[in-house]
């Protein structure tokens, strides 16, 4: 198969980790006898500083030109805390995400079995926990209008809005994936005080009567943050809006073990992106101790999702799997039993996973 890869890294550990995926997906092409062709684009802070845009249109295009785009992170603290800059790395992915029809952002939260010990929360309340999100990604308070500041900059407005349309094509996904596992669907809202919410539930309630054999709860935000935490288990698939999504799934990184452990995928009318949910984590970003298995897994999306190479997709994540197995660690996931020569940086984790892909059988 010959296919066009485009690569953003992006800024802060985005740069880190999507070389080490896009060397993983070179070694996958070698094994199983594929031509990919990577090809480079700017986001972000990156692409702030070379063009003054944050996602300039050389950059959907080349998105455009190639089968699947691989996105590693945004943002810099420059930013985070300067409101007076109006030019921000994270409108960058606002538009590509737009302009790209991204309208649905699937993260599924896999626990390796391996990192049962490792989380925050008590191993029987994890083991078994498979739950898939489906997050509405291109509409919501992060796109609607206006938003803005009064005059004297003591007011601001941000706008949530949601069309029937919007909301029944990202729930016909989760639906749609929901029958092809337990048949249990969770829709997330605010429906006991937003319109908007009351709007998605009534539109999700709607298109249930030609799922008839999924069964549909809905559930508020609120209580969603709690449940997820109390007994992940009672979930299986969950859809809801764009911030609701983006808060439960960094929440969810917990029951999965870590923020560097959860992949994304996001999908649309044209072609998919496949980005870590984790930002730029400028905390550790420069220091080369970013786990890049959120990327490397991401990097296994785009095998499936965009290519329909489920074997060469599940070759990496076996490989992940292995690593975990043989007691690897990056140190967001390693514990006080994690031995010395276990604990593993960016660099030797991307080198170890190489190695285990370069021994599988194919
Ligand atoms: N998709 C994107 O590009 C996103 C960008 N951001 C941007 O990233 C910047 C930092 O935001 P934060 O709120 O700190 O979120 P973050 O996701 O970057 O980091 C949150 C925490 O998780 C840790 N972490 C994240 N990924 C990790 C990995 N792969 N390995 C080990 N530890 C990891 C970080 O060290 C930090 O302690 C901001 O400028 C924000 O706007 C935030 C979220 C998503
Ligand atoms: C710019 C933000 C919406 C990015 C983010 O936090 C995410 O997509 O998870
Ligand atoms: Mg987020």
């Amino acid at each position: 198969m010959n296919k066009k890869i485009t690569v953003i890294a992006g800024d802060g550990i985005g740069l880190e980790v999507t070389g080490i995926t896009q060397n993983i997906l070179e070694i996958i092409g070698e094994r199983f006898g594929h031509q990919f062709e990577f090809t480079p684009a700017l986001i972000g802070h990156a692409a702030i500083e070379a063009t003054g845009e944050p996602c300039p249109q050389k950059t959907i295009d080349t998105c455009r030109a190639t089968d699947a785009v691989l996105l590693g992170a945004v943002g810099m603290p420059m930013y985070d805390n300067n409101p007076n800059l109006k030019v921000r790395p994270e409108q960058g992915l606002l538009k590509i995400r737009k302009e790209l029809g991204l309208y649905s952002n699937i993260r599924p939260i896999k626990l390796f079995d391996e990192l049962l010990y490792t989380s925050s929360i008590k191993p029987e309340i994890l083991q078994g926990s498979d739950i898939i999100f489906f997050r509405e990604l291109t509409g919501g308070i992060y796109f609607g209008t206006p938003r803005e500041r009064n005059e004297d900059g003591t007011e601001a407005i941000d706008t949530l809005r949601y069309s029937k349309m919007e909301v029944e094509r990202i729930a016909r996904q989760a639906f749609e994936s929901a029958m092809t596992r337990r048949k249990k669907l969770c829709s997330v809202d605010k429906a006991n005080v937003l319109e908007s919410s009351r709007l998605w539930r009534e539109t999700v309630q709607a298109l249930s009567s030609e799922y008839p054999e999924v069964e549909v709860t809905h559930m508020f935000i609120d209580n969603a943050a709690m449940q997820l935490i109390r007994d992940p288990k009672q979930f299986d698939v969950i859809v809801t809006g764009n911030m609701f999504g983006d808060i439960l799934t960094d929440e969810a990184s917990q029951i999965a073990g870590s923020m560097g452990m959860l992949p994304s995928a996001s999908v649309g009318n044209e072609i998919g992106l496949y980005e870590p949910i984790h930002g730029s984590a400028p905390d550790i970003a420069g220091k080369g101790i970013a786990n890049p298995i959120a990327s490397v897994l991401s990097g296994a999306l785009l095998l499936d999702i965009s290519f329909g190479l489920k074997e060469e997709s599940d070759a990496i994540i076996g490989a992940v799997a292995q690593f975990l197995k043989e007691g690897y660690r990056t140190l967001d996931i390693a514990t006080d039993e994690t031995p010395e020569d276990k604990r593993m940086n960016t660099a030797q984790t991307g080198e170890k996973l190489a190695e285990l892909l370069a021994s599988v059988a194919v």
